[in-house]
Parts: structure tokens; sequence; C-alpha cells
């Protein structure tokens, strides 16, 4: 078993409460609230921005030019399509230009723009890629379960964001992603032991980024 399965294993409460949580149930019924998906959104792209320092930080961290240009990649595709789905939606949800720019944060949000900023100053490959690896392993599963798009909900603005998260490049990078981080799995003990409890909290914080995004916006 490769490092990445390990500690995904190690974490299946987790991954699995967050994959199969009642927010993307009902993200992926198209029943999901304007209400609920709003206030995911605006965390999210929150959450966009610290992820997409850390792609930054990957391709300055990478030991390699072949590895620096899939990240590279994955960051123009972020900087188009995903950034593109946000502002779409924000204008169809009427999101006022505060919470689009500077939204008070959930602790979740805190939380997990905290882990991902750590990872950046740590600037060590491993780290960074234990928190990408989280982040887009975890939703590559959760949007698995929508199955093929004559299953998905009619609204654009739930069918995109599974779209974003199942074909086949995203599927193509997160194997990619998994097999550079089992190819760094560190030696010594003591570094390993960080990057596990890195993978661990990224998986935590996944889980109850899902729950605030269905408690009330006034008491996430
Ligand atoms: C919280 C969260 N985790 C993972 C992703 C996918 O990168 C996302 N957009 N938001």
């Amino acid at each position: 078993m490769g490092f990445a399965e390990e500690l995904k294993n190690q974490s299946a409460g987790d991954w699995d409460a967050a994959v199969n949580h009642p927010f993307v149930d009902q993200l992926l019924d198209g029943s999901l609230p304007d209400e609920q998906l709003r206030h995911y959104l605006v965390q999210d792209y929150q959450f966009c921005d610290a992820f997409t320092a850390l792609l930054g930080q990957a391709v300055a961290s990478a030991p390699s030019l072949p590895s620096r240009l899939v990240f590279a990649g994955v960051l123009g595709a972020f900087a188009s399509d995903e950034n593109t789905y946000f502002q779409d939606c924000f204008e169809e949800l009427n999101v006022p230009e505060a919470d689009r720019t500077a939204p008070t944060l959930g602790t979740a949000t805190r939380d997990f723009d905290a882990l991902m900023r750590d990872a950046l100053a740590s600037r060590s490959y491993p780290e960074v890629l234990a928190v990408l690896l989280v982040a887009e392993w975890l939703y590559g599963e959760w949007a698995a379960r929508a199955g093929d798009p004559t299953q998905w909900p009619a609204e654009p603005k739930h069918a995109e964001w599974i779209r974003l998260h199942n074909n086949p490049e995203y599927n193509a990078w997160v194997t990619w992603l998994r097999d550079e981080f089992d190819a760094v799995e560190p030696s010594l003990p003591q570094e390993r032991q960080r990057v596990a409890a890195v993978f661990a909290e990224a998986v935590r914080l996944e889980r109850v980024f899902f729950d605030a995004a269905l408690i009330p916006a006034a008491v996430s």
C-alpha cells in the first residue's frame, strides 16, 4: 500500500463522512437550497485564494520541470474555468462585492486557510502535496458519486461544480498527485509524522467545511 492510501485509511471516518456528507447528497440531487450553496461558495472562494497560492508554492517546491509544468497547467485551469464558475454563481445568487472579496470567515475556512498557509510557508514538497492531494482526491470522490452526466442535476450551478471535479483530466490530475506524494514519502519518522498530521488535519477540515455549509451563516 502506498503512503497516500495508508494515510487515507487512517482518516477513514472523516473521509467517508465528507464524501457522503448531506451537503453533497443535496448538491447531487439538486435539492440544495440557494442559501446554503451561497454560504458554501462565499467561504470556498476564500479557500480558493489560499489554494491558488499553495499551487504556486508547489510550482516552486517541485523537484523537476515536468512536475512544475503539471502544477502550472492546473494553476491556469484554476484561474480560468474554476474562477468563472464562482463569478457566474455570484452573479446568479446576487452575492455582494464585499462577500466575494472579504467575507467574514467561518472557523473551518480560517483553519483551512491556516493549514494551507503553514504548508506554503514550510516550502516542504511533501507537506504542500499532502494538502493538495486531500483537497483534490476527496473532491474527486464525492463528485464521482454523481455518476455520468445524464444523472447530474439540471441546474448549471450544481452540475458545473460536479463537472469541475468529475472529468477525465481531473481524475488524471488526482492520480498524478497521489503518485507524486507516494514518491516523496519521508524516510525520517519525524518528518513522516508531520506530513501524516497535515494530511489528517486536511481531511478533518474537509468534513467540517461541509458541516459549516449546512449551518445558518449567522452561527458558523
Ligand atoms: C474546501 C474545499 N476542498 C477542496 C476543494 C477542491 O480543491 C475545494 N474547492 N474546496
